[in-house]
């Protein structure tokens, strides 16, 4: 099994565990269910933010641990308040040391959060719209096009907004209506290999209609000129952050060096 197959095996017995001691019914009934949720897509289209999906992430299959100190909050609050349009935040626990708590830690700030984690069964969405979510993720590597299709219909009927992550040319036919974003992972989640090429060429088969979402292994500002160049709109980076002693001023460096560079261009 590669390291894909391992986390949604693991995924399954996760998540009937969890359903057999709360059902649906009780997840409708918690505090964050009904709120009204924000748009990452009004927020990525927003030209005073950075286009920055800045992501909690302590570990990670590929680099182990990054960071074991950081406080969700602070980190998320600086994110939020130098210009990231949303927030990326890792629940599964075993492979990536996330939570559900992060999640709902991070919400006190008001950007769009996507839920980060490794969608398989309708439950799951329940839960994200629970646990304060705006915004959730579908590996087409992990799911049948037909999956790809029920579980944005059900997102979206959630309110919540739908990203697509996709690595290959195969992939794009998992891009159904539904899906608001497509994500461009450049890491291959069944070899950790990074190649940021893989955006630049799958960016011209990306419908005009979805935002294009560059993701992993971005660790320099013209990386993010360049990708925008390309036409991408949203950057989602994490390890770049999470691997400083200081997310926060790592981040606050990263969007000055940025700024500086977009009024030179
Ligand atoms: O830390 P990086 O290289 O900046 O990558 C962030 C994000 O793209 C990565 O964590 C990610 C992309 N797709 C995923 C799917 C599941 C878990 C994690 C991910």
């Amino acid at each position: 099994m590669n390291i894909l197959e391992t986390i949604v095996a693991q995924k399954h017995i996760e998540v009937a565990e969890r359903k057999a001691v709360k059902g649906i019914d009780a997840l409708e009934q918690e505090p964050f269910f009904a709120r009204p949720t924000l748009s990452l897509r009004s927020f990525l289209l927003d030209d005073t933010k950075t286009g920055i999906i800045a992501e909690f992430k302590r570990k990670s299959p590929s680099k182990g641990v990054i960071n074991v100190v950081a406080d969700v909050v602070t980190v998320t609050g600086a994110y939020s308040t130098h210009g990231a349009s949303g927030l990326s935040v890792l629940t599964d626990e075993l492979f990536f040391g996330g939570s559900t708590a992060d999640l709902l830690q991070a919400r006190v700030h008001a950007t769009p959060i996507l839920r980060k984690d490794f969608m398989i069964d309708a439950y799951q969405f329940y839960e994200a719209k629970a646990m304060g979510a705006d915004v959730v993720l579908l590996i087409a590597a992990c799911l049948t096009v037909k999956q790809v299709q029920e579980f944005a219909i059900l997102a979206k009927s959630l309110g919540l907004e739908v990203l697509l992550e996709i690595h290959n040319h195969e992939e794009l036919a998992h891009i159904c209506d539904e899906v608001d974003f497509v994500g461009v992972n450049n890491r291959n989640l069944k070899t950790f290999e990074v190649d940021i090429n893989t955006s630049l060429q799958l960016f011209p088969h990306i419908p005009a209609n979805k935002l294009a979402i560059a993701e992993s292994g971005i660790s320099n500002t013209d990386t993010i000129i360049t990708l925008k160049q390309a036409g991408f709109k949203g950057f989602l980076i994490g390890e770049n952050f999470m691997k400083q002693p200081n997310p926060t001023i790592a981040f606050a460096d990263f969007v000055h060096q940025l700024q500086s560079h977009s009024k030179v261009g």
